[in-house]
């Protein structure tokens, strides 16, 4: 194994430019290029491209428990967790065995099936919904929600907050967050006006904004939708009473509410953000949308609600939705089986480890000089590189982006993989063990000192 750690002390002006050293990377270039010849950009989701950080994304060939290993040999502890599923850390070996044993049962039937029963189950018994349809992907379930909330209410209007991800769903691909906002666009070409022309986009926690959105467009709105804590600028938790002033806004004029659980479902609690928020201050939305933990690292997502409002999906009623691979069973299979092993402990573990990391993070940043603020919602948080709260996504983008390059660099260089974006949750997993803690907290002093000479000297979110 070839240890990830050098120079984490490199000068800021290499930061953005692989400046883990000539030849460690080799292999991970080789197969970019490789990539860059079949595929736009050479990745199949643009986050995981380095353009918001530079230098060339790591292959990784493997992973278990808290680290990854890359084309070359190195290795890294991992705080991508593929973007929020991997709660239990890699290749759990339950999971893998349970997911073993479906496959030799057959990869897909077209039929129902028991695993896609059991996860439906699970997730209407920790959550409100009361009835629940599987998809494949968290895009699949916000664009579902979205049709259903227009079939149901017979209304066209969505509204939307800036600096919220819901996926690539055409009407809600405006002001969409961390990979909008890494890359620098606006909204993207080939949505047409009449997709987003229908979709209000509002600042996050702003009841004025709300309160005159509704009064203006009221009888139209079908739906407001919003991340139940956002997760996509950064993580920026709802104001607390936020989510229930909006539940009583939708509710007061016939629209529905709809929490996207995509990110925070099964991992900001066992109940998601629901848990710690409605359940608390007595909410319930109408719909809900869900994803990644839910499906332990495959393509399985969900959305459910109101039993009367999911009776309006065919084949009961007539909002049509469908899929070849929905309630895939192998995919719910690892989803059953990630979810039954989330027990309080994994929870309490990741929150412990969070806040030991948030801590040094912080404690680095602090010592280095470098203007920063952690937040958290639930066991989800992130480090904004910029000084005070951020309440929505203005505020997100004040971050100094190459002061985040810079210590991104370093960090990865330390053996510690980072979002390559300073917009994205920092995500653990019960597989966080001291050791991997260990390697975060010795890698951050330098990143910090990285951080704080790039700090100022160029880009501004
Ligand atoms: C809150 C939220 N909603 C929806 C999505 C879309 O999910 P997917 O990438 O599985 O399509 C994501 C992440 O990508 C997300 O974070
Ligand atoms: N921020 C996105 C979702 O949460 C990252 C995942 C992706 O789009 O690849």
């Amino acid at each position: 194994m070839v240890e990830a750690g050098r120079d984490s002390e490199q000068d800021p002006a290499r930061a953005g430019t692989d400046a883990g050293g000539a030849g460690g990377q080799a292999a991970s270039r080789a197969l970019f290029e490789r990539a860059l010849a079949v595929t736009p950009g050479g990745v199949n989701s643009p986050v995981r491209a380095f353009n918001g950080v530079g230098g060339t994304p790591r292959f990784i060939t493997s992973a278990a428990g808290a680290r990854l290993t890359d084309a070359d040999g190195h290795e890294y502890v991992d705080l991508i967790g593929s973007w929020g599923p991997m709660l239990l850390g890699h290749a759990h070996p339950e999971v893998v065995a349970a997911v073993t044993a479906a496959a030799a049962r057959g990869t897909s039937y077209g039929t129902p099936t028991v695993p896609e029963l059991e996860l439906a189950e699970e997730i209407v018994a920790r959550t409100p919904v009361e009835r629940v349809r599987l998809v494949s992907s968290g895009t699949e379930a916000t664009m579902s929600a979205i049709r259903l909330a227009r079939g149901f209410t017979g209304r066209d209007v969505v509204v939307k907050f800036a600096g919220c991800y819901h996926g690539h769903v055409d009407a809600l691909l405006a002001s969409a967050g961390s990979g909008l906002a890494t890359f620098a666009h606006s909204g993207s070409p080939g949505v047409p006006e009449s997709a987003a022309g229908e979709t209000v986009v509002l600042p996050y926690n702003d009841r004025d904004a709300v309160t005159a959105a509704f009064a203006e467009h009221g009888p139209r709105i079908a739906c407001l939708i919003t991340e139940a804590a956002a997760g996509n600028m950064g993580v920026v938790p709802p104001d607390p009473g936020f989510n229930r002033f909006l539940s009583e806004t939708c509710a007061a004029h016939g629209a529905l509410f709809v929490t996207d659980e995509v990110m925070t479902g099964f991992r900001a609690s066992a109940r998601g953000y629901w848990g710690i928020d409605g359940a608390v201050e007595g909410w319930t939305p109408d719909l809900m949308t869900f994803g990644k933990v839910m499906g332990g690292g495959f393509p399985a997502a969900a959305f459910g609600g109101r039993a009367d409002i999911m009776a309006r999906l065919s084949p009961d009623g007539p909002v049509y939705q469908a899929g070849t691979l929905s309630g895939n069973p192998v995919a719910t299979t690892a989803g059953l089986t990630t979810l039954r092993l989330a027990t309080p402990e994994v929870y309490e573990h990741v929150a412990k480890a969070g806040e030991i990391v948030k801590q040094e993070a912080s404690a680095a940043l602090s010592a280095a000089g470098v203007p920063h603020h952690v937040q958290s919602a639930g066991t989800m948080f992130s480090v904004f590189f910029r000084e005070g709260p951020v309440r929505d996504f203005d505020d997100a983008s004040g971050q100094d982006l190459t002061a985040y390059a810079a210590f991104f660099h370093a960090m990865l260089d330390a053996g510690v993989h980072l979002p390559p974006s300073a917009y994205e949750a920092w995500f653990l997993s019960a597989a966080h063990d001291d050791a991997a803690l260990e390697t975060i907290a010795a890698a951050l002093p330098g990143a910090a000192r990285a951080a704080a000479r790039a700090a100022g000297t160029g880009v501004r979110g």
